[in-house]
């Protein structure tokens, strides 16, 4: 079988725990995402999501396992993974644009000035930051303005993988409903492959292609691989309309409340873990009885 674009096969961490042992995170966690697909990861406060994406950015080694990307181990951060965070992390004494354009010049040594500041300048009015806006420094700019920055800067590096971790997790509602629209915009036009954490529902089933869910720690599994099953392009207004939206949201409510914590606590014995595959698709009829089954009826 061919391995997915990324692969996480078998990883497992603990730390030292208080009390002089050890506490398990998660143990033989694997799963894959292929190339161009949006993954968004959902779990309690704890279980592990950003233990996972800082072993996928190459910033944390795993106590066991092997990520492997485009075929090649992940093993120490790389301009081939951006990584967006919640507080920004812009250069404050940079302007907006040069904030871009540094890591863009870093990435394309053979770029003249002007092509680099010109691909800075087209991610940038993407989010909606144009004109002299782009000029300003981080402080003379809002903070859903800083987090757009920062998300045109992850796009205009053009990573093979983009890991978003709970990026709109500071900025209010309603900027943080036009910011993942404009996220999901970006996204449409460039194919690239993101991983990205979230505590919010409704976000992850408008942006994602496929929505993990992660069991409470210690011991916490991928237990689930939630498809979205609402086409694309969505918009915030129109999805709920769809008649799978709820279905999909009931059931990541019910994994969230119950499941999650009933599920949680197992070491695995060995095993490989591996998320189970959930389709929800109320758009199609009640599923056909067995072919045989039905010939046997006609026979009758
Ligand atoms: N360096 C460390 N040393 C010891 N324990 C750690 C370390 N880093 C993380 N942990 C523990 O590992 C577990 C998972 O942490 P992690 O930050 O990955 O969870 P999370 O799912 O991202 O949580 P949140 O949603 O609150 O950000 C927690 O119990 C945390 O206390």
């Amino acid at each position: 079988m061919t391995k997915p674009f990324l692969s996480v096969e078998r990883l497992t961490q603990t730390f030292p725990d208080a009390s002089g042992g050890t506490a398990t995170v998660f143990e033989n966690a694997s799963f894959g995402i292929d190339r161009g697909e949006f993954v968004c990861i959902l779990g309690h406060s704890g279980c592990g999501k950003s233990t996972i994406m800082n072993i996928l950015a190459g910033l944390g080694s795993p106590t066991s396992g092997v990520v492997t990307m485009d075929g090649a181990e992940v093993s120490g951060p790389s301009l081939d993974r951006g990584v967006v965070f919640q507080n920004y992390s812009l250069l404050p004494w940079l302007s907006a644009l040069k904030n871009v354009s540094f890591g863009v010049a870093a990435r394309q040594r053979d770029w003249s000035k002007a092509q680099v500041e010109d691909h800075s300048r087209k991610y940038l009015a993407m989010v909606g930051l144009e004109g002299d806006t782009v000029l300003r420094k981080p402080s003379q700019l809002s903070g859903g303005m800083r987090q757009r920055v920062s998300i045109a800067r992850a796009f205009a590096n053009q990573p093979k993988l983009l890991l978003l971790d709970e990026p709109f997790g500071a900025l209010d509602a309603l900027t943080r409903g036009t910011i993942q629209e404009e996220l999901l915009k970006v996204w449409s036009q460039t194919e690239q492959t993101v991983f990205m954490i979230t505590h919010d529902i409704d976000e992850a089933i408008l942006l994602a292609d496929r929505i993990l869910l992660m069991t409470n720690g210690p011991y916490a599994r991928v237990a689930e691989s939630v498809q979205i099953t609402i086409p694309r392009p969505r918009s915030r207004t129109e999805i709920v309309e769809h008649p799978n939206y709820y279905a999909i949201r009931n059931h990541l409510v019910q994994f969230l409340g119950h499941r999650s914590k009933a599920l949680s606590g197992r070491p695995s014995g060995g095993a490989t873990q591996s998320p189970e595959t959930v389709v929800i698709d109320r758009t199609k009829p009640a599923e056909d009885p067995e072919p045989s089954a039905r010939l046997r009826a006609v026979n009758d």
